[in-house]
């Protein structure tokens, strides 16, 4: 007998939200997760980051894949020329995709927070220890394996030309598991902020399996995005084209996990 359960294994929804996680995914409960509220009162700022900026190679012009997960959309990279150092990094991490979390409305959305001040959709760049794994996968299961770089998104008037290049695939991804290839020169460095000053701390995947394998480097400084380009985002489904559902039912207005107590870790900061 088949149960063919449309509900997803876990997600954003009361049934099957963050505070579910846990009970299918243990690591969920541990004492390294993320999101974390970003105290800055707790921030040190020792001399270990000084000098120490974080960079970051990323090619121009390179073939992607962007995919509807589910939860969201993803961006595979072929991350062959990429590279990612410096900072709280002892290695060179190569990127591996990116994505975004957002919520139903402007005022909520990021994951990590500042002082308690969500921001409207908060950027991953997805990064793994290729100097000491030999795989994502791999290094996904290690505590120095994965590096994500964290971009809060505030609203602006004018639209993010570079997400654009990805906004304008996003018709083609509606459903759950439908993906679309594409070759555009993305220039990564304008989907970061100006400013390289960031907080940094040990951590985890923010969605199951919640692996605490990542060291998190987020930017103090967000970068906008319009309505018009985050309603886009809101629009995507989390079910697949052959789930007959109402048209309205199974948008994915919210992806984001709420922030986990920072617990006993050092949390530090580079730049004012
Ligand atoms: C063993 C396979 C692990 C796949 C992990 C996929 C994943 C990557 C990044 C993030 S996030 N939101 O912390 O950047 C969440 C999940
Ligand atoms: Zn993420």
């Amino acid at each position: 007998l088949e149960i063919n359960t449309m509900s997803l294994d876990w997600g954003y929804t009361d049934d099957n939200g963050p505070s579910t996680w846990a009970e299918k995914y243990p690591l969920a409960a541990g004492a390294r997760q993320s999101p974390v509220d970003i105290d800055t009162s707790k921030a040190t700022s020792d001399n270990s980051l000084v000098d120490r900026e974080i960079d970051w190679s990323y090619p121009s012009n390179c073939s992607y894949r962007i995919v509807n997960t589910g939860y969201g959309w993803r961006v595979d990279t072929y991350g062959d020329d990429t590279a990612l150092s410096g900072g709280p990094l002892s290695e060179v991490y190569k990127l591996e995709q990116f994505h975004c979390h957002w919520g139903a409305t402007n005022d909520e959305g990021s994951e990590h927070t500042v002082d308690g001040k969500s921001y409207a959709a908060e950027l991953h760049l997805v990064h793994w220890n290729s100097e000491k794994y030999s795989s994502f996968k791999e290094a996904a299961s290690q505590p120095d394996g994965l590096a994500v770089l964290g971009v809060f998104m505030e609203i602006g008037n004018a639209d993010n030309a570079e997400l654009e290049k990805i906004i304008s695939l996003i018709p083609k991804i509606i459903h759950k598991g439908q993906d679309s290839q594409a070759s555009f020169d993305l220039d990564f460095g304008s989907l970061l902020p100006e400013s390289k000053h960031y907080w940094t701390y040990l951590g985890s995947l923010t969605t199951p399996p919640c692996n605490e394998c990542v060291i998190w480097t987020v930017f103090k400084e967000p970068i906008t995005i319009s309505e018009r380009q985050l309603e886009v985002f809101r629009s995507l489904k989390s079910v697949g084209e052959e789930d007959a559902i109402e048209p309205e039912e199974g948008k994915l207005v919210k992806n984001y996990r709420p922030p986990l107590p920072l617990g006993n870790r050092v949390l530090r900061e580079c730049g004012p």
